[in-house]
């Protein structure tokens, strides 16, 4: 292996340091508790995993941690009581609903409804055209987790040819946004895109939000380049023993790694990032919502 190892686990641990010893201070010198809501429907067991990780890491970091587990057939107006609650409450000053959402129930109603002040996801449309339109917004915590770790390798990256593949609203098109405000020469490629691994090669910075194990070789990254490998994907690993899995990116790391100048791992990259930005944006929230100053180097 020849490029250098992103550690997400490392850098999402000093985030959680710097967001714990904010929250310390907002508690000492305001009486403030920042709180997370987390709001899970259905008995999906990778998110139930997500659930408990973000729990304890906001317990962890001195905050409140509210979780609302509800049964899969639960009614979208019951839902949306659930939020119109949430929103009311002082206590509250983030609030995540758990994606993917079960079929009866419309994501994007539900999503609408979380007051923007409180969306620590950023996925409220009011959010989404803050964003869009370079102003002040709460975003996405996979992408800024990616930018994060962008800036610090790299400090600026104005004018570097970034490709992200795949165009999801949660990963895709916020991490577009991100590095297009960042002044990057950015391409969205996804599932119609032609010859994908030509426009791959072209990339400075190649962002994979795919869902696909291993889906991108080596031989589609420019030498030298930054590898941003968002995809969590559970295979089989017959050679653990028998039943077992193993987490893979949408990258072959392998590969990837003799080519590439920076590479993030699976696990380790930019899952923990995730969370951290999470805490992060929690932290915001509270300030904001209480005319505070905001954390420093917190948001993007
Ligand atoms: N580490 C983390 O914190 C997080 C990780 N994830 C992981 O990231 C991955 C992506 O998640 P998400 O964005 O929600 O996924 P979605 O399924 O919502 O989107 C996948 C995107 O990939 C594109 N795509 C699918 N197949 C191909 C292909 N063969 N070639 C090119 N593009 C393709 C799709 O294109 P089209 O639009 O044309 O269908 C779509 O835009 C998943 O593995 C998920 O688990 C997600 C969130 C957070
Ligand atoms: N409203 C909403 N917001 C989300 O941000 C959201 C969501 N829904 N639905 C699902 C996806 C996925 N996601 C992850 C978060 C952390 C890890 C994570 O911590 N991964 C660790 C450990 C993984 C493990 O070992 O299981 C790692 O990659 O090292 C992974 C994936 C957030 N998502």
């Amino acid at each position: 292996m020849t490029a250098t190892l992103i550690d997400g686990k490392a850098f999402a641990a000093k985030i959680h340091a710097q967001v714990t010893a904010h929250v310390a201070r907002l508690k000492a010198d305001h009486g403030l508790t920042p709180g997370l809501a987390v709001v899970l429907v259905g008995e999906d067991p990778a998110s139930q995993v997500y659930v408990r990780n973000k729990g304890w890491q906001t317990v962890e970091a001195g905050m409140n941690s509210f979780e609302y587990k509800r049964p899969a057939d639960t009614p979208e107006a019951e839902l949306l009581a659930l939020i119109e609650r949430l929103n009311a409450d002082p206590a509250v000053h983030g609030i995540l609903v758990q994606l993917p959402l079960p079929g009866h129930i419309d994501a994007d109603l539900v999503i609408n409804a979380i007051d923007p002040a409180k969306d620590v996801d950023g996925f409220h449309i009011s959010n989404v055209g803050l964003l869009a339109t370079g102003q002040k917004a709460m975003v996405p915590c996979t992408p800024l987790g990616c930018l994060m770790m962008l800036r610090d390798l790299h400090g600026d990256l104005s004018g570097r040819e970034a490709v992200v593949v795949g165009r999801s609203n949660i990963v895709g098109k916020p991490m577009a946004q991100l590095l297009l405000r960042d002044s990057c020469t950015v391409t969205l490629a996804h599932s119609r895109t032609r010859d994908l691994a030509a426009v791959c090669r072209r990339a400075d910075i190649l962002v994979a939000a795919v869902g696909r194990p291993e889906m991108i070789p080596g031989d589609w990254i420019k030498p030298g380049a930054t590898v941003i490998d968002v995809g969590i994907n559970r295979i089989d690993a017959p050679e653990r023993g028998a039943g077992k899995s193993r987490l893979v990116g949408d990258v072959h790391f392998a590969s990837a790694a003799e080519v590439a100048g920076a590479i993030t791992p699976v696990p380790g990259g930019v899952g923990p990032m995730t969370i951290a930005c999470l805490l992060a944006n929690t932290l915001t929230a509270c300030s904001r919502a209480n005319g505070l100053a905001e954390p420093e180097g917190l948001t993007a």
